[in-house]
């Protein structure tokens, strides 16, 4: 809470990148949005034509009642005005059935176009754990950023578009009864529909950029204060995160009082526009010598007209508030946006070639580099395990290996091809597993298993639990599979959280299996067992990567490696490591002492 958890990411490896941690920015947003529109364009055209007709069955609706009315005061026979009373009937039908069917239009292509978007949000973060960090702003992501995408198509393109399109037909419309009544009109029009909403957008710019970054920080605060309460309440530190929560929410609701005042300012400003525009109509048309039935035509027409135009101020001050949200959505997606490499079978599950050359990571420029020309060849059925001091590099190899962080130097290739050519949704198919701080969700155990394989049967739950060590205690429960874990797993232990995810990862069986530190929070007799059966139940040809601090346990696997500051300081199977000397026969010897005083202390 008094300082944000530790941002990270690919972007810290990469020369074009912002922040570390950061997606990095990109120059128009709204381009990147328009991109992934692209399949739904025809149903959002569409939706902008059926608003246009909307709009422009109102205005004609105003226009035609207005010289039924005044025709009517002068009593003409009833058969000159026939046209014009079905007319206001079938406008005033219509623009009810029209605005209808635009909002049903509009709102299938972008929910359509939604569902896309916040799956692809889900993905990215999904496949680069290093962003997940931040729950609470990652939560804001997909709620109120993707929403952002969503309001941007449906709130400032369609209505802005319609309003253009109306516009132009009502000036040409006038232009026919007077030309000089069309030009007050045009200029009333841009006025409303331009310089209004260039005006909103400058005076509301620098509030709504700080908007979605101080909301996002709430989120933090919120995730932050409800589950670091234990936390903070021990250090004593509950009154200084909940002073800086509250610091910024004030300072967000300034930010929206000011927001809304500077809105009805240019409301009220609209309204004057619109009286004005019209008077100026009225007197061109009066002093061209219109006739009387048609001026009131052109004042009316003019007030609804102009009401249309006045929606894109209202555009224009969506478009600055959905702006930083657009931004935070289009750096995220920008990556996965970006077409795959064509012309490859897409990646299976099956077994795979992974090698490492030479391949260096650095968070920051100028930091020291996280790996350090790391070699490694991992063909399919090898296990390896790379191990290592704290702060090695063993879970920076993990994220370069499932693509959440990129090298800045060397290449990683899985089947001969580079990391960075399969897409985001094709990698976690063949390289997967147990990354650091696995996320437990608020779901039975059974939903939190099939998250690894969806439509995996009960014998296929069983087994990947069995050699989790989870299994006995899935059938002591009176609900079973179905037992709920709670919030993060908060209803299970340490160690019952650990197994479950160990599961999930066995259950989803990828060709590359990468395990970081899977048996953490066990005592040293389960860590074994686990790690045993979990390498037993690893099927033939599939290849494991295990990322360890202890030492125990990795007699059978067919390479070592030891990471000292990011470089390989000595490789080799155990029984060899532990005859020569170095870090690992010191390590070795150090924790199986200590692990025998714990056997021995045991009751
Ligand atoms: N997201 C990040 N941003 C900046 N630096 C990072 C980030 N992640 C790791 N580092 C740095 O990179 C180095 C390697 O970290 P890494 O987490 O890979 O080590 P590790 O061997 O897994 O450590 P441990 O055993 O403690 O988990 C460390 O110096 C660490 O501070």
């Amino acid at each position: 809470m008094t300082e944000a958890p530790r941002p990270a990411g690919d972007a810290g490896t990469r020369p074009d990148a912002g922040a570390p941690g950061e997606p990095a920015r990109v120059r128009s947003p709204e381009r990147t949005v328009l991109r992934l529109a692209r399949p739904y364009l025809d149903r959002l055209l569409g939706a902008g034509l059926l608003a246009a007709a909307t709009e422009f069955a109102g205005l004609a609706l105003m226009a035609t009642a207005t010289w039924l009315l005044m025709s009517a005061a002068g009593r003409p026979p009833l058969d000159r005005l026939t046209v014009a009373i079905v007319a206001v009937r079938a406008l005033a039908v219509s623009r009810g059935v029209l605005r209808y069917t635009e909002r049903l239009a509009g709102h299938d292509a972008v929910l359509r176009m939604i569902t896309d978007v916040r799956a692809r949000v889900f993905a990215t973060l999904a496949a680069r754990p290093t962003l997940r960090q931040r729950s609470g702003d990652a939560l804001s992501r997909l709620v109120s950023d993707v929403e952002a995408v969503q309001d941007l198509l449906l709130r400032v393109l369609v209505p802005a578009s319609a309003a253009a399109l109306v516009s132009a037909v009502a000036v040409g419309g006038a232009a026919l009864i007077s030309p000089a009544a069309a030009g007050a009109l045009a200029v009333g029009l841009l006025v409303a529909g331009v310089a209004l909403p260039a005006l909103a957008t400058a005076l509301t710019r620098r509030a709504a950029a700080e908007l979605a970054p101080l909301r996002g920080a709430l989120a933090v605060d919120a995730v932050d204060l409800t589950h670091g309460a234990a936390d903070l309440a021990a250090f004593g530190a509950t009154g200084h995160a909940l002073e800086a929560a509250d610091r910024r929410a004030r300072r967000l609701v300034r930010l929206e009082r000011r927001l809304a005042a500077t809105g009805f300012a240019v409301d009220a400003a609209g309204v004057l526009v619109s009286g004005l525009t019209s008077g100026a109509v009225v007197l061109a048309a009066l002093a061209a010598d219109v006739d009387g039935v048609l001026v009131g035509v052109l004042a009316v027409g003019t007030l609804a007209a102009v009401e249309i135009a006045l929606a894109l101020v209202g555009a224009g001050r969506q478009w600055t508030q959905l702006r930083a949200g657009l931004s935070r959505v289009a750096a995220l997606l920008g990556s996965s946006a970006a077409p795959p490499e064509s012309g490859d079978t897409p990646v299976g599950p099956g077994p795979h070639d992974v090698r490492f050359a030479e391949v260096t990571v650095r968070y920051r420029k100028g930091a020291a580099p996280a790996l350090d020309g790391f070699d490694l060849h991992l063909p399919p059925g090898r296990r390896v395990a790379v191990v290592g001091p704290s702060g090695a590099g063993k879970s920076t190899l993990a994220a370069v290996l499932t693509g959440s962080v990129r090298p800045e130097r060397g290449q990683v290739t899985l089947d001969g091809r580079d990391l960075s050519a399969y897409r985001a949704g094709e990698l976690p198919r063949a390289v997967g597993g147990l990354l650091a701080e696995a996320y437990v969700f608020h779901a039975t155990v059974r939903e939190n298993l099939l998250l690894g394989r969806p439509g995996a049967d009960e014998d296929e739950l069983a087994a990947a639990t069995a050699a989790a060590g989870l299994l006995d205690w899935v059938r002591e429960q009176p609900d079973g599979w179905d037992t709920v874990v709670g919030e993060e797993g908060g209803q299970l232990s340490g160690g019952q959280r650990q197994r479950l995810a160990l599961a999930r990862a066995l259950l989803a069986a990828p060709g590359v299996l990468v395990l970081d530190e899977p048996t953490e929070g066990l005592d040293p007799a389960a860590a074994d067992a686990v790690l045993a059966s979990t390498l037993a139940a690893t099927p033939a040809g599939h290849s494991v990567l295990l990322i360890s601090h202890r030492l125990s346990g990795l007699a059978d696997l067919d390479e070592i490696v030891v990471l000292d500051a990011g470089r390989v300081v000595q490789r080799g199977r155990h029984a060899e490591l532990v005859a020569a000397p170095g870090w690992y026969r010191d390590q070795w010897l150090l924790q199986d002492a200590a692990e025998r005083g714990y056997l021995a202390l045991r009751p």
